[in-house]
Order: structure tokens, then sequence, then C-alpha cells
């Protein structure tokens, strides 16, 4: 499976992080340099870099940037400070808070040394992202699986969940390319997923820079395209996914896995075990972000609303594990999930390692 050339987040030989520009895309290819750990959060923030993986990923590079500017032996409030910084960047996607406590594990084994642990912190910023990059290539062959079980069909996918969204290849459309490899699909439609359109400029994009067949509709279109037949699995992504296979995405994935339910179309999720909150036993409890008015009342420069009516822009919405046939993470497959299925997947991918209350060490306590 050749993974495609792009790369989102880069950690750079002299010690800065180069993050490719989402906002900027699909017509133009520009590159932020961050050299502070302020930067990185501020990057996530704005969401030059977003999805949850992608998120995680460039948190924990993010603790490195702080570390490097730490002089003498005092080095660890300073690094603990951004870490509490980059938490507070974004609130419901986990894989930050994950992120953010592997780092922290590391500034604990080497808490009484006289100087930051730089290279230690960089090690394991690198394997988080390393390691992102082989689950998706396991997600991919295990998702594909699926759909093998029946004749070659079309797809679709909501926001954006490929190389731009992780370490590489993505979750969902890394499941898309696996299978279009396999010849187990034959078409994707794309949903441009209003407000911040990363279905339109980013994941139409990353189909169409590899030639895979891909049709972009109004996020509306997508009930239509089901009741024609059009669909044999609509697969997503994830923000977090609850102890009891309740999933945070995208907003829209609800009213998505609610129509196919209807129109007898397949729900995959496809998630990377960091995405797991086993702390949260259902989906209620997910802290769903809401982002600036801006974004319904603005094109670009051009007002497309009234500036002063009331706006609600939640960015995530909650799907029950009743609407998914089937969740993917990288240690297996979790079909009809529910919350014995979910704890005993997670127990396997997580082995021994006590990672249940990781989100809790660093997750903002108030949520927007
Ligand atoms: C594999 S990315 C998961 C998730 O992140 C996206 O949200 P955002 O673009 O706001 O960061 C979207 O919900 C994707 O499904």
């Amino acid at each position: 499976m050749s993974v495609p050339s792009i790369t989102p987040i880069r950690w750079c030989d002299d010690g800065h992080l180069e993050l490719l520009d989402q906002r900027a895309l699909p017509d133009r290819h520009l590159t932020l340099d961050v050299t502070s750990a302020d930067g990185a959060a501020e990057a996530i923030r704005a969401m030059v870099v977003r999805g949850a993986p992608a998120i995680g990923i460039t948190a924990a590079y993010g603790v490195v940037l702080a570390a490097l500017k730490q002089r003498g032996s005092d080095w660890q409030p300073g690094v603990e400070a951004a870490i509490t910084i980059l938490a507070a960047s974004r609130p419901t996607a986990v894989n930050l808070f994950w992120a953010l406590e592997r780092m922290h594990q590391v500034i604990a084994i080497h808490r009484h040394e006289e100087v930051a642990p730089v290279t230690a912190l960089l090690e394991a910023a690198r394997t988080i992202h390393r390691q992102d990059l082989d689950d998706n290539l396991t997600m991919g062959e295990l998702g594909a699986d699926l759909i093998s079980r029946e004749a070659p069909c079309a797809v679709m996918t909501h926001c954006n969940t490929g190389a731009l969204a992780t370490g590489g290849h993505g979750t969902a459309l890394g499941v898309i390319r696996s299978a279009w490899s396999r010849g187990l699909i034959t078409h994707v439609h794309a949903n441009e997923t209003r407000p911040w359109l990363q279905g339109a400029r980013l994941t139409a994009w990353e189909l169409d820079q590899e030639g895979i067949p891909v049709t972009l509709a109004v996020d509306s279109a997508a009930s239509l395209l089901m009741a024609q037949g059009k669909v044999g699995w609509l697969i997503v992504g994830a923000d977090r996914i609850a102890a009891n296979g309740d999933v945070a995405n995208k907003i829209g994935t609800l009213a998505l896995a609610v129509q196919a339910r209807y129109f007898g179309v397949k729900v995959m999720v496809v998630a990377p075990s960091s995405t797991f909150d086993l702390e949260v036993a259902s989906g209620d409890a997910i802290p769903i972000e809401t982002r600036d008015a801006r974004e319904l009342t603005h094109q670009g420069e051009r007002v497309v609303a009234p500036e002063k009516i009331n706006i609600y822009n939640p960015v995530f919405d909650v799907t029950p594990a009743s609407l998914i046939d089937a969740i993917v993470c990288e240690r297996g497959v979790i079909e009809h999930p529910d919350h014995a299925g979910v704890v005993r997947m997670i127990e396997t991918c997580r082995g021994t390692e006590v990672c249940h209350n990781l989100s809790r060490t660093y997750e903002r306590k108030d949520p927007e």
C-alpha cells in the first residue's frame, strides 16, 4: 500500500515544527513554521492543523518545543505549563489529551534530571507520529476486509479523515484508500461538510490527488444518494468514543447514521485506540466544541447571513452505538459495538498500560 506524500506535520532538524496550513487548501499550498508550544496551541485552535490524531501529534511536538526553550534545572514547570496550554486548544478530540499524557509520562520518568529531556520527548513525539501511520495502515486493511464481504460498492464519507487529519494514510479515508487499492470500492461520495468544508477542500483534494473517483455533494444530498441505493457503506472517523461505543464526530454524522439505518446503509467508524475514552460512560458526557459564528455568517470576506442574528455552530455531534455497525481500531473490529465490546477491545489494545484515565489529567474541566 503506497502512502501518499501528503505530510501535514513535519518536525525539522533545526528544532521547529512545519505545519501545512489546511485553511488554505485546496488552492494554496502554504506552510506555517511553529517554534513554541503557544504557536502549536494556536495552530490547533485556528485549525491550521485539524483532525483528532493530527491534533494529538502536533501537541506532542508542541511539548518538545517547550522543552527546547527551558534553561537550567528548573525546567519542569515550564514544560507542564505548556501541556496545560496545549490541552486548552480544543475540547472534543480525546487524542489531544491522550498524547499529552504520553508526553507527561516521559517528563515524570526524567523529572530528577538537571536539564529538560528534549531527546526523550522528541522520541516520544516521533513514536506517536510513526505509530499513528502504522495503525492507520492496519485499520485500512481491517476496514477493507469488512467491505470485502460483499460485492464492490460505492461508499460515502464525511469531513476529512485522511493523511491531512492523521500521521498519514488516514482513518476512515485510510480504509477507503486500502479498499480502493484492493478493488473493493467503485466510487466515493464526499460530503462537503459545512461549515468548514473539510470534505470539499480536503477530502475531495486528497482523493483527486490519487485518482480515486470522488463525487462531492452538499451535505443535505446524502439522504437522496442513500435513497437511490448509491451507497453501500458510510465510513467516518471519530474524535472521541465513549465506553459504551457512542461516537463523537464531525457535525452531521448523527444525521447520516440515522439516514443510513433507515436506508439500509452500513455504518463504519474508524479510529485508533487513542480515540477511545473509557472515562466517559456514554456520549452524553463528551464535550462538544462550538466555534465562531463567523463560520456561518461569512464565506471568506462575503457576508452570507445577517451578522447580528443568533448562531448555533456546534462542530461535533454524538452518534449512539446502536446506529453503528462496526468500529475499526488498530487491534481489531468491534461489530455492533456496546460497552462490553469496547472494553474488551481497549483492554486488548492497551494491555497492562493503565491508559483509561489518560484524558482526565489534562482535559479542560470546563468544556465550551
Ligand atoms: C481522523 S480525524 C477525526 C475527526 O476530526 C475532524 O474534526 P476537525 O476537522 O474539526 O478537527 C472530523 O471530526 C474527523 O472525523
